[in-house]
């Protein structure tokens, strides 16, 4: 399959989404320890709605770590950490989910013996709005809502241009496309915030241009709100607004992307790892 089918979305017929200028997530003086270790020191945000951010910084400098502690997979050892207004620090991943976060993780994680469908339709069960009374009787709203996750599931595989294989057992898929699966498993839950960890990790050239696309893509059509960590700096200074630059869990910047190129403090954090943009 070439990459073209990987990424480009089926229905190119864009309503752009209103811009609202909302805040969304907010983080204040967040700070986590693991032990003696301060893997995240002081790290503010401000994400309006609808904006593209970007996370960046070497290797270890905690940005996997916020992602954690915004979807509750860890604590913050001090801070809070809201989403419109609710505070997230002290509620469960699945809490956390049913608020419409969505993310996606450095290392794929996926069901690898399920089908591609299931893995999707899985992923609906965080808003499952009916009593377990009425899942075992398979009754009333359990019935309505199991046809609205499969028909919302096929959709998503369709979009995606993962259909034919939905019957595949997820762990045969292609990388390219167990990526594009994660992806389709994020939006199932109907993000209004999506995190990207890392999106286009093992991934070409060309594979980048076309995520690119596609991430700025999803965004308009699901009206999303998005705050990814990448190393891949062409992805990140071609389709980020904002970035903000962690060192050894210290904020050390923040800016657009030009601004971000001609800061020597993130020059000298990245020394080694090569030039930035
Ligand atoms: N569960 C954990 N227990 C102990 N230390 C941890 C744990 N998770 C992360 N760390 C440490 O916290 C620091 C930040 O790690 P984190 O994974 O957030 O960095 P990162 O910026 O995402 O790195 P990378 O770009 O390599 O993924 C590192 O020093 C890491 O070793």
């Amino acid at each position: 399959m070439s990459p073209s089918a990987i990424w480009t979305p089926t229905n190119t017929n864009i309503t752009p989404s209103a811009r609202i200028h909302m805040t969304l997530l907010t983080a204040s003086k967040v700070k986590h320890y693991f032990g003696g270790l301060c893997a995240v020191s002081e790290f503010n945000l401000e994400l309006q709605a609808g904006e593209l951010m970007g996370i960046i910084g070497p290797n270890g400098a905690g940005k996997t770590t916020i992602f954690n502690l915004i979807t509750g997979v860890y604590r913050a050892s001090e801070g809070s950490i809201q989403f419109r207004g609710t505070e997230l620090v002290g509620k469960t991943p699945h809490q956390i989910t049913a608020l419409r976060i969505g993310r996606t993780f450095q290392n794929i994680r996926l069901f690898r013996d399920l089908s591609v469908l299931d893995n999707v339709r899985i992923a609906h069960y965080a808003q499952g709005e009916y009593s377990p009374l009425e899942a075992l009787l398979q009754i009333g709203r359990y019935q309505r809502e199991e046809r609205r996750i499969i028909d919302n599931s096929r959709r998503l595989l369709a979009i995606f241009h993962l259909e034919a294989m939905a019957a595949e057992t997820a762990k045969n898929l292609p990388y390219g496309l167990q990526r594009r699966l994660e992806i389709a498993r994020a939006l199932a839950i109907g993000p209004e915030l999506l995190l990207l960890d890392e999106p286009a990790a093992g991934m070409n050239p060309n594979e980048i241009d076309l995520l690119m696309e596609f991430i700025q893509w999803i965004r308009k059509e699901f009206h999303l709100t998005i705050l990814l960590i990448e190393h891949q700096m062409k992805l990140v200074m071609g389709i980020c607004e904002r970035l903000k630059v962690l060192d050894f869990g210290e904020t050390i910047a923040d800016g657009t992307p030009e601004q971000i190129q001609n800061n020597p403090k993130v020059l000298e954090a990245y020394l080694g790892e090569g030039p930035v943009g």
